[in-house]
């Protein structure tokens, strides 16, 4: 048995990557698209994996076989309300929500902030770790009674994790190195971390 709560992960892979040109899921890092990459990792602290997209026929050859895909209606309407549909799906108390395009994240660091959902308290509804002013909302865990309040607040007309991260109790996640959030959105970004002689073992 695992020294933390039971975790549904909820990858993401809906995104225009506009900036880098092409689907940022497909793209390939040491040989691993970086959408399986993130169902391997999130495979080794979850009990369930399921990633959400518009477009499954994209992924379904690429996704480990016991990964679950959750089909989002098109036009997408952005991360946050992909992920309250998916959180419907969900029958764990805690999610561990993430973005494709986090090549260095790795199983042991995942596991380690898994390990921390002991510490939560009651009353949060989340554990994001923070950059700055700003969470970083895309690689956080999220109990799931936090889909009445992410509920209220979508059907006031709200879009943005930020806002509804402010305005709810959520406990920060306290990273030691926050490169290993490094994320992945421009032919530059991809030519930064090919070319990092660091990341042969994945340790920034
Ligand atoms: N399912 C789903 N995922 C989304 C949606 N929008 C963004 N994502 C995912 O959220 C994560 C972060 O996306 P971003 O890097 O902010 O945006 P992007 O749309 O992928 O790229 P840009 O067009 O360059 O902003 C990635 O894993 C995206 O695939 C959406 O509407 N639905
Ligand atoms: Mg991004």
């Amino acid at each position: 048995m695992s020294d933390f709560p039971a975790l549904t992960a909820l990858i993401l892979a809906g995104g225009e990557s506009s900036r880098m040109g092409r689907d940022k899921a497909l793209l390939s890092f040491q040989g691993v698209s970086f959408l399986e990459n993130t169902c391997l990792i999130a495979q080794d602290c979850a009990v369930q994996v399921s990633v959400i997209t518009p477009w499954p026929e994209r992924y379904e050859l690429i996704i480990p076989p016991c990964c679950r895909i959750i089909r989002e209606p098109l036009p997408t309407r952005g991360p946050l309300l992909a992920f309250a549909l998916a959180l419907t799906f969900v029958s764990t108390d805690w999610v561990l929500l993430l973005a494709c395009d986090l090549p260095l994240l790795t199983p042991p660091i995942m596991q380690g902030w898994s390990r921390l959902l002991a510490t939560v308290p009651e009353n949060a509804i989340a554990l994001v770790p923070r950059c700055g002013s700003r969470w970083e909302p895309l690689c956080g865990f999220y109990h799931r009674r936090c889909l009445a309040s992410l509920q209220t607040y979508i059907q006031q007309g709200g879009t943005s994790f930020q806002k509804w991260l402010n305005v709810s109790v959520v406990e920060e996640l306290i990273i030691d190195n926050s490169e290993i959030l490094f994320n992945c959105n421009t032919p530059e970004d991809l030519e930064i971390i090919i070319n990092s002689p660091d990341v042969d073992s994945k340790k920034p």
